[in-house]
């Protein structure tokens, strides 16, 4: 037992799980996007130099990725001030922040920003994908990776006493380096030794989520307390659903609110409509897997912030969970979805 058993940590320090209330899984407030910048189509450069204006909002929506300026959240504290002020009053509760090293975390800013609103916020320890890893982080070992985000959890990080309260967004690419690996393996031990929940960002491939399942399994992680995000961009045969989904991870659907025809990162992927997500949900909550599922908006972009004609953080509250209500899912699965399932996975053990 640790005095961080049967809680919950966020960046103003360790709360009852019970006074999360509804929680988004999978946000970001404070980051930089950078590492992911693609250049516009052939003929678009112009509006790419100069995107943030009405009549350049579809194009910001379908190429969110290839203007810089859209790729630095970290700008908007304002924005996202007043943002998380409209998600309590929406009735939103929590919000787990998945910035992790190497794309720009800002700690003390979440802090102030969980001062301000009220909301919990709980803030990722561990690193991103490969290309953000640093010569330094590359050539450490397993244990010393272990150790940095130990006390990432019990220390705090980024030189302030700020505690990261769930370990990720770990991220990992397709197929996955050995950079990546280590980090994975590092989770798994951090986990065993904490107690605390974990959340990865698979690569863009269907098998991604599985070989990743097996190395934090083999490497002695709690599956059961482990997130898998993207899943709607990652997997959508059915079968291969459900076989994933009896590994017994958590199955996030996060990427709410995303519209976008050509997927950069993948092209030969179809991004799922709102709607089509909501169906997917219908489908795990009726072969069984409500107390499975978790969702969440991902915003990491300006674009889909409400100041610039975006869906914001309140989206799934007030637009989402009154269409999966008319799609089959009931209110009681709603509350397990946005409350319980996040509550237990949040809780260290
Ligand atoms: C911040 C982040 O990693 N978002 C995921 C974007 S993706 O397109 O689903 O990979």
């Amino acid at each position: 037992m640790s005095v961080l058993s049967g809680k919950v940590q966020t960046v103003l320090g360790l709360v009852d799980p019970d006074q999360l209330g509804r929680t988004m899984t999978h946000e970001h407030l404070v980051m930089s996007f950078e590492c992911s910048y693609t250049a516009p189509p052939p003929g678009d450069e112009a509006v790419a130099e100069n995107p943030f204006q009405m009549q350049h909002m579809h194009w910001l929506r379908q190429h969110p990725y290839s203007c810089r300026e859209n790729l630095f959240l970290s700008q908007e504290l304002s924005a996202l001030r007043d943002e998380l002020l409209a998600y309590r009053k929406a009735g939103g509760g929590t919000i787990v922040e998945n910035t992790t090293t190497g794309i720009d975390r800002d700690l003390p800013a979440l802090r102030q920003l969980a001062k301000d609103t009220g909301v919990h916020i709980i803030a990722g320890a561990g690193y991103y994908i490969d290309c953000t890893h640093t010569e330094a982080t590359k050539k450490m070992s397993v244990e010393k990776l272990t150790d940095n985000i130990v006390s990432e959890v019990l220390h705090g990080t980024d030189g302030t006493d700020i505690r990261c309260g769930v370990i990720g967004e770990i991220g990992t690419g397709w197929p996955i380096t050995e950079s990546e690996k280590k980090v994975l393996r590092a989770t798994a031990h951090a986990q065993s030794q904490l107690g605390c929940p974990v959340i990865i960002h698979p690569g863009r491939d269907p098998a991604a989520p599985a070989e990743i399942i097996r190395i934090l399994q083999e490497a002695g992680g709690d599956i059961s307390k482990t997130v898998m995000s993207h899943l709607d961009r990652t997997i959508f045969d059915e079968g291969e659903l459900l076989e994933f989904a009896n590994m017994g991870s958590y199955l996030e659907y996060d990427l709410f609110g995303t519209e976008m025809l050509n997927y950069p990162f993948n092209l030969k992927v179809d991004m799922p409509s709102d709607s089509q997500r909501v169906r997917t949900l219908a489908f795990l909550v009726k072969e069984g897997y409500e107390d499975k599922v978790l969702m969440a908006h991902d915003i990491h972009t300006k674009n889909r912030l409400t100041k610039f004609g975006g869906h914001g953080y309140s989206h799934i509250l007030k637009n989402i969970v009154p269409k999966m209500l008319t799609r089959g899912i009931t209110q009681h699965q709603v509350d397990k979805i946005l409350i319980d399932n996040p509550k237990r996975w949040l809780t260290f053990k």
